[in-house]
């Protein structure tokens, strides 16, 4: 019987990307092109129905804004897998799912040192170390804990990073103040068009 020669190693960077923003960016490139993965695909989580939706653009919207963000980069992809799997979603059953679908290919855990020392509290986490490396950058002021030096887990503490979040970009527009330069020109653009966490905006 033949065997599968699995050799294209591919990272899985989750989040709600709601707005995707240069510190995601920022991260997803490095690792898609200074470490050994040859490319990195933007899991876009959907709206968790046991999680509060008030700030959260729609899935579409929020795909949309990731497919724009990386559009002229080829080792970038934008995932809407989640969207069509069980919900909540749980990180081990997507790694299982993608594994089943792609038996060529290799997947890789990206994640923020912040989220290292939860990750006990995860579903199956101890499969999802059995069976998927883990890339970890650094998060500043963030400790990683014992499973620092897990044989699955690769620390990288060079990740050029920018103090960021969707949230403050969502509160900066619900304020009415530039978000220039913290997303990309695609992204900005799209997110003046659509009215996107506007105040008051009439939702469709
Ligand atoms: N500025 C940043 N630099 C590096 N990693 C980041 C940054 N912002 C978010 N991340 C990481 O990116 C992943 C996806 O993030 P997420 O979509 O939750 O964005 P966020 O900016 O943290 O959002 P929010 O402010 O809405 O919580 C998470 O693992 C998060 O830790
Ligand atoms: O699988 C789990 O049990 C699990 C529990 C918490 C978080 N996660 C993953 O971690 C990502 C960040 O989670 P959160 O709650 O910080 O938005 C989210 O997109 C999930 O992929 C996964």
């Amino acid at each position: 019987m033949m065997s599968t020669v699995k050799n294209a190693k591919i990272g899985l960077f989750f989040g709600s990307f709601n707005p995707i923003h240069v510190g995601h960016l920022i991260i997803a490139n490095y690792m898609a092109t200074q470490t050994d993965l040859k490319e990195v695909w933007l899991v876009v989580s959907p709206q968790n129905p046991l999680k509060s939706k008030e700030s959260l653009a729609r899935d579409q919207d929020r795909l949309h804004l990731v497919r724009v963000a990386i559009d002229d980069n080829q080792k970038l992809r934008a995932s809407d897998i989640e969207f069509s799997l069980p919900q909540p979603s749980y990180t081990i059953d997507t790694l299982t799912y993608l594994r089943e679908r792609h038996p060529d290919k290799q997947f890789v855990l990206i994640m923020g040192g912040d989220n290292l020392p939860t990750l006990p509290k995860w579903k199956n986490y101890a499969l999802i170390l059995r069976d998927f490396e883990l890339y970890v950058y650094n998060r500043p002021g963030y400790a990683l804990g014992e499973l620092e030096n897990h044989p699955q887990i690769k620390v990288f503490d060079k990740v050029p990073q920018m103090q960021i979040s969707a949230s403050y970009i969502r509160e900066s527009i619900a304020a009415g103040l530039p978000v220039q330069y913290l997303v990309t020109e695609p992204v900005l653009k799209y997110l003046e068009s659509s009215g996107l966490y506007k105040k008051n905006r009439k939702k469709g």
